[in-house]
Order: C-alpha cells, then sequence, then structure tokens
C-alpha cells in the first residue's frame, strides 16, 4: 500500500468521532491493505511493533525536528520547527506545513534511478533500521533515516508520519476499534479475535491469520513461551463486596514488590536464554534479576509462564519497602554489586502455562493448583514450605479473612488480594475478578480503653486493644476541665491488625502506666492514649456499647498530639457510617 493512501485513509478516521464510522474506516482500511496488512493494523494505533516486543524507537523530538527542518529546506532549522511547534501545538500539523516537495524529493530516487511513491513497507523498514541504530553516531544516522523519508512526503503523509514516529498518531482508534474492525473485515467472531489478541499481543499478527487461516487460524493461536503477555489487574474492593459476589474467596496475601512475567523453556534445545523475566509493562528485565533466572533454572522442570511479584528481602527474608525492589528493576549496570546491596526474591501467584497447556481459560483454583504442582520439591509437600509459591486460601468466612490479612501485614506484606476462585484469566484487564482491598480512605482516632496481654513469644506485650469513642456531645468536649472517663465512652471494636513487634513493644510500655484493673489476659487501661485507626467499614452491633463494631480496623498511628477528649465521637462515627 501506498504510504499516501494509507495517510489519506487515516485523515478521514481523524475526522470522525462516531465509533462506528471510525470501526467501518478501519475495517475498509484493513481490508485493502494487502501484503500490508500487519503493518498497517499497527500503524493505525500509532504502533510500529508488536506490543510484546520492547523495540522502541527511541528517538526523541530532536531528532525528529531535525529531519524536518532539512527536508524542509536549507533555510528551516530544527528551532524553527519547534517554535512553529509552540505555535501551533502539534506535530503533524508542524510537518504538513511544509512543503517537502513529495515525490519531486531527492530521497525519491531509488537506486535504478527511479521515481517511486513511498510505501507503507519502506516506511516500516526505514523504522525497523531506525531502532537498530545505536551507539556513536547513531543521532545523525537516525536523522538520515528520517529525512530520507519526510522527503518524499506530500502534506498529509508527513503530519501522520511525524505522529507515528512521536508516538502522538491519536486518531481515536484504539484496542477495541481494530478488533471490531478484524473481526468484520474478515467474518470472524469479535470474541474469537479478543482471545487470539490476549495470547499473542499482535494486532498485525492477528489480522493476516484472521485473513489468511479464518477462524480455525485465529483458534490455533497459543500463548508461546518467551513473549509476553499482559497482566490481570484489580480493582479496588472491600471483602463485603467480595463475600457478596462469590460463594467464597481466594484469599492471598498482596506482595509490595514489582509485578514479573516468568517464562521459562528447559526443553528449547540450545544453550540460548531460555528463562525471560518480563515487567507489567512487558519490558524485558531478565538480566537485572538474576536471582529470579536461578529460581527457575534450579525450579522448572517444564516450560512455564508464571505471574508474580519480585520482592525485595533483608538478610532474614524480611520483605523491604518497594522502593527497594526498584533499585533493582531496571537495572542494566552493576547488577551483580546491585545484588549484595539488595536481594530480592519472586513468589508466584499465576501460572499461566504449564507443559505445553496453556491455562487461561482454566479456573483460579485450578492455575493455582498447577502452579503448586511446578515448584513443589514433591506432590506431598505442604504448600506453606514450597519456595516461591504464593498461598491461597479459599474461604466464605469474614473472620478468617480478617486474620490472613493480619498475618500479612505482620509478615511485612501490604494486605491482601481476594479474588474469585472460579475466574479465568483476562489478560490487560482490570476487572472485577481480582479485588485488592480498598486503602482505608477514613481514619478514626479511638481512645484505647483496654487491651489483652498476648501469648507465646509475645507473652510481655499487650495487644488486640480496645477502642472506645466519646459518647457525649461536642460542647462539653470544649469545657476544659470535661473529664473523660468511662462514662461518656463507647466501645466501637478491637483492633489487632497491622502492628509489627517493635510496634507492640512501644505500645506496651506507652500504655502499661496506664493500666487500671487486670482480669487473667484481659486488662482494663485509663483512658489516656489515642490510636488512629483505618476500617473498612462501620457496622451496627450488638457487642460494643456504642451498638456499632469497626470492620477490619487496622492501626495506623499514635495520635501523642490528642488527648481523649480530642478523640472522635459517636456522632461523627454515626455520620460516617452514612456516607
Ligand atoms: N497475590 C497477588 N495477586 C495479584 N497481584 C499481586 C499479588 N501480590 C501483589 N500483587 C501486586 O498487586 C498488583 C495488583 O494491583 P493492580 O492490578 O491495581 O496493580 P497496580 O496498579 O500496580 O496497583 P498497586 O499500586 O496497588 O500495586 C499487581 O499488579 C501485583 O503487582
Amino acid at each position: 500500500m501506498e504510504f499516501a493512501t494509507f495517510a489519506d485513509r487515516v485523515a478521514a478516521i481523524d475526522a470522525e468521532s462516531a465509533d462506528l464510522e471510525i470501526i467501518a474506516h478501519v475495517r475498509e482500511l484493513l481490508e485493502d491493505a494487502g501484503d500490508d496488512l500487519a503493518v498497517v493494523a499497527r500503524f493505525v494505533q500509532g504502533r510500529v511493533f508488536p506490543a510484546w516486543q520492547s523495540t522502541t524507537l527511541d528517538i526523541g523530538p530532536n531528532t525528529c525536528y531535525e529531519a524536518i527542518a532539512r527536508a524542509a529546506g536549507t533555510n528551516v532549522s530544527a528551532d524553527d520547527v519547534e517554535e512553529r511547534l509552540a505555535e501551533v501545538g502539534e506535530i503533524g500539523e508542524v510537518a504538513a506545513g511544509y512543503d517537502f516537495g513529495g515525490q519531486q524529493g531527492l530521497g525519491a530516487f531509488t537506486a535504478g534511478g527511479t521515481s517511486d511513491a513511498l510505501t507503507v513497507r519502506e516506511v516500516f523498514e526505514t523504522l525497523v533500521d531506525l531502532a537498530a541504530t545505536s551507539g556513536s553516531g547513531s543521532h545523525d544516522t537516525k536523522v538520515d533515516l528520517l529525512f530520507g523519508l519526510f522527503n518524499r512526503c506530500e502534506s498529509a503523509e508527513a503530519r501522520y508520519l511525524a505522529r507515528l514516529v512521536l508516538s502522538e498518531m491519536r486518531i481515536g482508534v484504539g484496542e477495541g476499534a481494530v478488533r471490531d474492525a478484524i473481526s468484520e473485515a474478515f467474518d470472524v467472531p469479535g470474541e474469537r479475535v479478543e482471545r487470539a489478541l490476549q495470547v499473542s499481543n499482535d494486532y498485525g499478527q492477528v489480522a493476516r491469520v484472521a485473513r489468511d487461516d479464518g477462524l480455525e487460524g485465529l483458534d490455533a493461536m497459543d500463548l508461546e513461551v518467551g513473549r509476553p503477555v499482559q497482566a490481570m489487574l484489580a480493582q479496588a474492593g472491600t471483602v463485603t463486596d467480595a463475600l457478596e459476589e462469590w460463594d467464597e474467596a481466594a484469599v492471598e496475601w498482596k506482595y509490595d514488590g514489582a509485578r514479573v512475567q516468568l517464562h521459562h523453556d528447559p526443553e528449547n534445545g540450545t544453550d540460548a536464554a531460555e528463562t525471560r523475566v518480563f515487567s507489567r509493562n512487558m519490558e524485558d528485565v531478565t538480566n537485572a534479576l538474576p536471582e529470579v533466572v536461578e529460581f527457575a533454572e534450579h525450579t522448572l522442570e517444564e516450560p512455564a509462564i508464571l505471574d508474580g511479584e519480585v520482592v525485595a528481602v533483608d538478610d532474614d527474608g524480611t520483605p523491604l519497602p518497594f522502593q527497594e525492589v526498584l533499585k533493582r528493576f531496571r537495572r542494566k549496570h552493576d547488577v551483580a554489586k546491585a545484588r549484595e546491596d539488595v536481594e530480592v526474591r519472586p513468589v508466584f501467584f499465576d501460572c499461566l502455562h504449564a507443559g505445553g497447556d496453556d491455562l487461561l481459560a482454566e479456573s483460579l483454583t485450578t492455575r493455582h493448583e498447577r502452579l503448586e504442582g511446578l515448584l513443589a520439591d514433591d506432590p506431598d509437600q505442604e504448600p506453606e514450605s514450597v519456595d516461591g509459591l504464593s498461598l491461597l486460601w479459599r474461604t466464605d468466612d469474614p473472620d478468617e479473612i480478617e486474620s490472613i490479612d493480619a498475618k500479612a501485614l505482620e509478615g511485612g506484606h501490604e494486605g491482601i488480594m481476594l479474588k474469585d476462585p472460579d475466574s479465568t484469566y483476562s489478560p490487560g484487564r482490570r476487572g472485577k475478578h481480582w479485588r485488592k482491598r480498598k486503602p482505608d480512605v477514613e481514619t478514626l482516632d479511638c481512645v484505647v480503653t483496654g487491651a489483652e496481654w498476648g501469648e507465646g513469644r509475645r507473652a510481655t506485650f499487650l495487644g488486640t486493644f480496645e477502642l472506645s469513642v466519646r459518647a457525649d456531645d461536642g460542647g462539653e468536649r470544649r469545657s476544659a476541665d470535661a473529664a473523660v472517663d468511662s462514662q461518656n465512652l463507647a466501645t466501637v471494636g478491637k483492633v489487632a491488625t497491622g502492628i509489627t513487634d517493635e510496634k507492640l513493644e512501644e505500645l506496651t510500655e506507652l500504655l502499661e502506666p496506664h493500666l487500671a484493673s487486670e482480669d487473667g489476659q484481659e486488662v482494663d487501661l485509663e483512658p489516656e492514649i489515642v490510636f488512629e485507626v483505618g476500617y473498612e467499614e462501620i457496622q451496627t452491633s450488638p457487642t460494643y456499647s456504642s451498638g456499632y463494631a469497626l470492620r477490619f480496623p487496622r492501626f495506623q498511628a499514635v495520635r501523642h498530639d490528642k488527648d481523649p477528649r480530642d478523640a472522635d465521637s459517636l456522632e461523627r462515627l454515626e455520620r460516617l457510617r452514612e456516607v
């Protein structure tokens, strides 16, 4: 296809705002693309390479301005181009405004000396060369290559070439429009196109297969070990939502690290790297994470694609904050040194492919069982002792979920994920089948009125703190000498979650001087200390004297700056409940 034809079609799409019309234009474009179908299916989305390839053109705006300036003539500089851009605000408009001479330009002459129209294929091949250019002198080579293209452009071609190379196509063609256009153009069902796109991440290949091999070809497209898949994502949600929607929830710890997708093929028969690690954006991060590669080589005996998280850990294996993982994640140099400073460990929670089987359409429960089978040393091994395996509990009991959440936080993890155990894996989707527990939006400042001595190694610590709010009215609170005692406090719950051992020790020191009475493990405390606590919900409850209970309360901080008279009131609790 001539690039001018492509540019004219794209201009028509650009002028259209109705979705159906846009799809109709894309459909025609794909139908007419001939041998260039794969490239056209990507160009129309503003992509040069398939989404799964980490190849980029890697050109800064200046390279493009220089090439445009040179093609525009001797009296135009890159600064002039930039100035015009500042005036008109869009690079396509700037490029389209110059007279490059179109087919008459210098670059129009091929080796044989004839003048040919610029084709989509030539643009693509030049951009492939450009992406492969690196090292010293590469800037000049890139400018030369781009100049060669602009120099052959008419106005509309220049407009969309500039936008394409600077990743600013913006003609309103999203992934859904291309999917629907492929479906209509080649008469294949949209959901089968969607599936093929999910496994391949390549609109070009899917369009070509749909046209040349039809439905059978599309359905035969599978995951490939070594080619990344878009990660399934989570929505924010509450335990209550999850249990209302599903019979049971799969509960996992939410690790505070960076997402990784591990591709491992021990049977590829070469000495070349058989392990690849990709980031959430499908960038190849293999070289930065040798621990993950070693883990795969040591553990996996079958081809596999695993989904998980890498977490930075200290010498005892305790998770370190997320920022530590970032120091390792995209590191290109001195990886061995970085590894000495911060160690990372992978933990996997999903399995997309195992031993030749694609598992996207299987339930989470089945996928997790396959994962466990892959990672366990022997079939009878307890899941807790399987290295690199994220545990999964299935339950419909909110109290059990609360205790899993408490354990996660105690272990230094971020919290919990709630997943529908029967759900399939939907690449790239932020659906409701995966929920990350919502961070607490509101917090309450509560007076600590009781606690319990712990057990075992925590026997010398106070824990499980009873929380109360003020039951008086605001007026009384303002009066300087209004004492706060148990008469004007109402209990709202107990908090045991979100507190590390070090913190418990500190809190015990703070609270012990205020012990009022003890009965076995239970203690009453004088109302002196205020805790800030988060919660998921406020429910009515006969258990506490306020008539309400905080659902999933979490300790946030001691409010040293507040005394009990400044604590939150029952009235505020009631107002928050109504929100
Ligand atoms: N057990 C787990 N299951 C799924 N994702 C997990 C798990 N533990 C940690 N994660 C991380 O949590 C993220 C889920 O949240 P989301 O899909 O919204 O990604 P995000 O936008 O990166 O969010 P966040 O910033 O909260 O990590 C995953 O991308 C993954 O990196």
